[in-house]
């Protein structure tokens, strides 16, 4: 396996894109978007403090609404899954959702995977009482995105979905991760199902990356919000997508994000590929 960093030269050459395509791992999207124009090494990895003094600032200062910042988290999650994955190949989609924002990102994502023709099923084990939340499960239901109850076994997993999204927990993670979440990760942790990560691997410490107290998952797809987080420097999946295209140019500089450019319309941007 060589790792490939997308900068622009490497970047030009759309023959990598073109071969997952072929495999049918590559779905709707446009490729042209890897011609990012800056150099990604100078991408920033956050901190957990950072990443939550950005979000409270975004909160804040510029008075976003936390509905508005997690519709954009959770529709360019789906669409970074739908330039991967493609529909007929990759249809049933498992969307695991925790009790905070990472699990509200995951009902905003379920919704619109369904919306670009894949049949997400939600797992939402702790669901939280509040009208955010209570609106979001409700849109899915009205968009005919069936709930499960219990998490399926290991098997029944392997047999009957095509993809996992992992939408347990982000940024304000702490482990270990407590006793009703461990048998959720153990059982992620040894399925064979392709798992899409939104913007942490879930019970990964989001500095240090996989811990001895909890089950470790392994995602092929890591889709990073806003910024990626230093735990993201573990990641040996796949593909790293960037999406949450909604920082203002005035926090990129202040934090010295040094984002790098979004292409055209698309809500993601690749930072990196791997071939096999
Ligand atoms: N600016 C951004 O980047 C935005 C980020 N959003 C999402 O918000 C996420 C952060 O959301 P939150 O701050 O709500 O936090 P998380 O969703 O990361 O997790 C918080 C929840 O997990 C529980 N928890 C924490 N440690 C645990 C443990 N060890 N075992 C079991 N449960 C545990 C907490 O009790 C709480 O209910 C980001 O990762 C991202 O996905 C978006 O929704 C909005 C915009
Ligand atoms: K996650």
């Amino acid at each position: 396996m060589s790792r490939i960093l997308l900068t622009l030269q490497a970047a030009k050459n759309t023959n990598i894109f073109t071969k997952y395509i072929e495999r049918g791992i590559i779905g709707v999207g446009d490729y042209s978007q890897s011609l990012n124009t800056r150099n990604m090494t100078t991408l920033r990895y956050l901190n957990q403090d950072e990443a939550t003094n950005i979000d409270l600032e975004l909160f804040n200062e510029y008075q976003f609404s936390l509905d508005q910042l997690m519709e954009l988290a959770g529709l360019s999650c789906a669409h970074a899954i739908a330039q991967i994955y493609n529909t007929s190949t990759y249809k049933c989609i498992l969307v695991c959702c925790g009790p905070g924002n990472n699990g509200g990102d995951g009902l905003v994502c379920a919704r619109h995977l369904k919306l670009l023709g894949y049949s997400p099923i939600v797992y939402y084990p702790k669901p939280t009482n509040k009208t955010l939340y209570n609106n979001l499960v409700k849109q899915c239901i009205m968009y005919d995105v069936p709930f499960i109850h219990s998490m399926p076994d290991i098997s029944t997993l392997n047999k009957d979905y095509n993809l996992i999204v992992d939408g347990l927990f982000g940024f304000s993670f702490k482990p270990p991760v407590r006793p009703q979440f461990y048998p959720i990760l153990e059982t992620l942790s040894k399925c064979s199902v392709a798992i899409a990560s939104i913007d942490i691997p879930s019970g990964w410490d989001v500095v240090c990356g996989p811990s001895n107290d909890s089950p470790s998952i392994t995602p092929e797809l890591l889709i990073s919000l806003t910024a990626p987080k230093l735990c993201a420097i573990h990641f040996k999946g796949r593909f790293h997508v960037l999406g949450g295209r909604f920082i203002p140019p005035k926090l990129n500089a202040k934090y010295q994000l040094n984002l790098p450019d979004y292409p055209g319309t698309s809500q993601t941007v690749i930072l990196s590929s791997t071939t096999t």
